[in-house]
């Protein structure tokens, strides 16, 4: 659906050269979610508006359901921009226009009929939720109501692709979650592809399938969000996830423990399973969970668990090496046995 070949955006500043993005290759599939995380300054805007061309790259390509973006000329081009949508962390709106108006901007610059727009408009507006504000101005709605209008405007042309810059960084956590659910039903709802960068984590962790990781303008790690949420592997990707599944236990916690302290980690259908249970009945041993959560990702659990292991030293040795066997994920935080 969106091919990224090999694509860098350099930018010429007081004569010296910042690659922003640095030879970054991608492949986004059409109806999924994908997210692009990374620190300040990493290059995910510059990358995102490649996409659409807001930005010319440097070199390389870019492919949307198999147009070479980076080969058209101004006029294809403009019409190719179309049908990729694209909404901001400051809305964009017009302030002297109105919710209805502003929705039916992108659609006059479609060219498209007076009646038409007006219908397209309303079923937008109804689209998100919005109906009953179509006569409003911006200033008279809530950050969360403005960026349902910027969704609406965005969509106006039925595009096959929404980007999203930052979409929810100005919202507070309670209207994020609700902007997220409506971006999830509208990618439901319509195939839609959506490719949203972020810097925050909880954002891909609740709408994403795939996921890549950037630093200095390259992608350090790409995959589904499951397997980087269970198995992340660069050291920049952990700190990612630590944001919101953080497992730490206070020193002076660990320091009053005698027992064996383990983390263990349960995916998938594992988590459903009495792993734990089946331990303490096998084995002469006694647990104390310090910490512990299931956390549901794309719909599949993902428990981790620290515990206090304590018993004989050869049967707390059996009973991890029977954890370890079931869950093929623990790690001794610290050993006695
Ligand atoms: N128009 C520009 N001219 C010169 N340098 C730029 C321009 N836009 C971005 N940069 C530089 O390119 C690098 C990547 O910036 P970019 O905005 O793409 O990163 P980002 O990950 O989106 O960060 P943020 O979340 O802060 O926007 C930074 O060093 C930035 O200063």
């Amino acid at each position: 659906m969106i091919e990224i070949q090999q694509l860098t955006k350099e930018y010429k500043s007081n004569r010296t050269n910042i690659r922003a993005v640095n030879d970054v290759s991608l492949s986004i599939k059409k109806g999924e979610i994908f997210g692009i995380v990374g620190y300040s300054g990493a290059g995910k805007s510059s990358l995102l508006r490649c996409l659409n061309l807001l930005e010319k790259p440097t070199s390389g390509k870019v492919l949307v359901d198999g147009v070479e973006l980076t080969s058209l000329k101004a006029k294809e081009l403009r019409k190719a921009r179309q049908k990729i949508g694209m909404i901001f962390q400051h809305f964009h709106l017009v302030s002297s226009k109105t919710v209805a108006e502003n929705v039916a901007f992108s659609l006059k610059a479609a060219e498209e009929g007076k009646t038409k727009i007006k219908s397209r408009v309303e079923e937008l507006l109804k689209l998100v939720g919005l109906l009953d504000k179509k006569n409003d101005y911006p200033s008279q709605l809530s950050g969360g109501q403005k960026q349902r209008v910027g969704i609406a405007r965005a969509l106006a042309n039925n595009p096959t692709v929404l980007l999203c810059d930052e979409a929810t960084s100005a919202l507070d956590p309670s209207t994020t979650k609700t902007i997220l659910q409506l971006l999830k039903e509208i990618n439901q709802k319509l195939n839609l592809t959506i490719v949203l960068i972020t810097h925050e984590m909880e954002v891909v962790k609740e709408i994403c399938d795939r996921m890549a990781v950037m630093q200095d303008g390259r992608v350090v790690e790409e995959g589904s969000v499951y397997d980087i949420f269970s198995a992340p592997k660069q050291p920049l990707t952990k700190r990612f996830i630590e944001t919101v599944l953080k497992f730490d236990i206070p020193k002076n916690v660990l320091e009053r423990r005698e027992g064996e302290i383990i983390k263990i980690q349960f995916r998938g259908s594992i988590a459903e399973e009495a792993v734990v249970s089946d331990v303490f009945q096998k084995f002469k041993v006694k647990g104390n969970i310090l910490h512990g959560k299931i956390e549901y990702i794309q719909d599949i659990p993902l428990g981790i668990f620290v515990m206090e292991i304590t018993g004989e030293p050869s049967e707390i040795k059996a009973a991890i090496e029977f954890i370890k066997v079931r869950t093929q994920s623990l790690e001794v935080l610290r050993g006695v046995a």
